[in-house]
């Protein structure tokens, strides 16, 4: 029995794999029975689609959800500037309030029996004046998993925010290093074991290359990456 009903998943940085990994973890519950849907509460950077502004990985985890989720309560807060939240909010003289997004979340996670939440960029992104998204993990109090760009520089990037999360002692379920490039350097086959043994209790997962083909077909990729994480971490995270 899963002893939480959310898990947040963030990022070393924008653009590294977080949805890829959201999408995935959202279909592999619901492989494994558990009524999970994903949801991502503040989306910027969202284009106008016939007068409404469009979610595109609010748009994505609603499919990985198999619809059983509307798309205004996947992603109820949408900006058109590819910004942070606090930013592009203040640019569109809009308010955006963190309190508000904890509301959203906890009645989502009310209904259902796993919520998986994708933040927006990395953890020290501001959402509203001095509130950072590690603000609304706190709030929250739902593990963490931490997905980060298997590319060099990662080490660091994935040391500096387990350090930020282990600061407020928020629990960290497992770190995902996302291979978004064909070309891997010979150190990378070392990568995930130097950080699991740097974070010691904290268990690491690659998921491998997914190419266009694969990307476009949601089902064989939870089959890759079904049997390329270890059966140990996928319990963990989902039951
Ligand atoms: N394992 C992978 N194989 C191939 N491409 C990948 C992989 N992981 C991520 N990518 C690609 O990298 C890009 C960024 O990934 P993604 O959109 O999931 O990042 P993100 O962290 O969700 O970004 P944002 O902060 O905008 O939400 C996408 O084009 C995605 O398809
Ligand atoms: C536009 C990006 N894709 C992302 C916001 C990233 C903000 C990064 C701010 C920063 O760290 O400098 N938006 C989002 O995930 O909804
Ligand atoms: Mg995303």
């Amino acid at each position: 029995m899963r002893p939480f009903k959310g898990l947040f998943v963030t990022g070393t940085d924008t653009g590294v794999g977080k949805t890829v990994i959201s999408t995935i973890l959202v279909r592999l519950a619901r492989r494994r029975g558990v009524n999970a849907v994903g949801i991502k509460p503040v989306e910027t950077g969202c284009n106008w689609r016939d007068g409404v502004l469009h979610p595109e990985d609010g748009a994505l985890l609603t499919a990985a959800s198999d619809n059983e989720i509307s798309l205004d309560d996947v992603t109820p807060f949408r900006f058109s500037l590819p910004a942070s939240p606090a930013r592009a909010a203040a640019m569109e003289g809009r308010k955006l309030m963190l309190s508000d997004i904890v509301g959203h979340i906890s009645a989502i996670a009310e209904s259902s029996e796993l919520v998986i939440v994708e933040g927006a960029g990395g953890l020290m992104v501001p959402i509203q004046e001095n509130l950072m998204m590690i603000d609304l993990i706190e709030r929250l109090g739902f593990p963490v998993i931490l997905v980060a760009r298997m590319r060099i520089g990662t080490i660091n990037h994935t040391l500096l925010s387990v350090s930020a999360l282990e600061a407020r002692s928020l629990g960290i379920a497992g770190i995902v290093l996302s291979c978004s490039s064909r070309e891997f350097g010979p150190e990378e086959e070392h990568t995930a074991g130097d950080i699991a043994r740097l974070v010691k209790h904290i268990p690491v997962a690659v998921t491998p290359f997914l190419d266009e083909n694969d990307l476009a077909n949601p089902d064989s990729v939870t089959d890759v990456i079904q049997s390329s994480w270890p059966e140990e971490f996928l319990s963990r995270l989902l039951g």
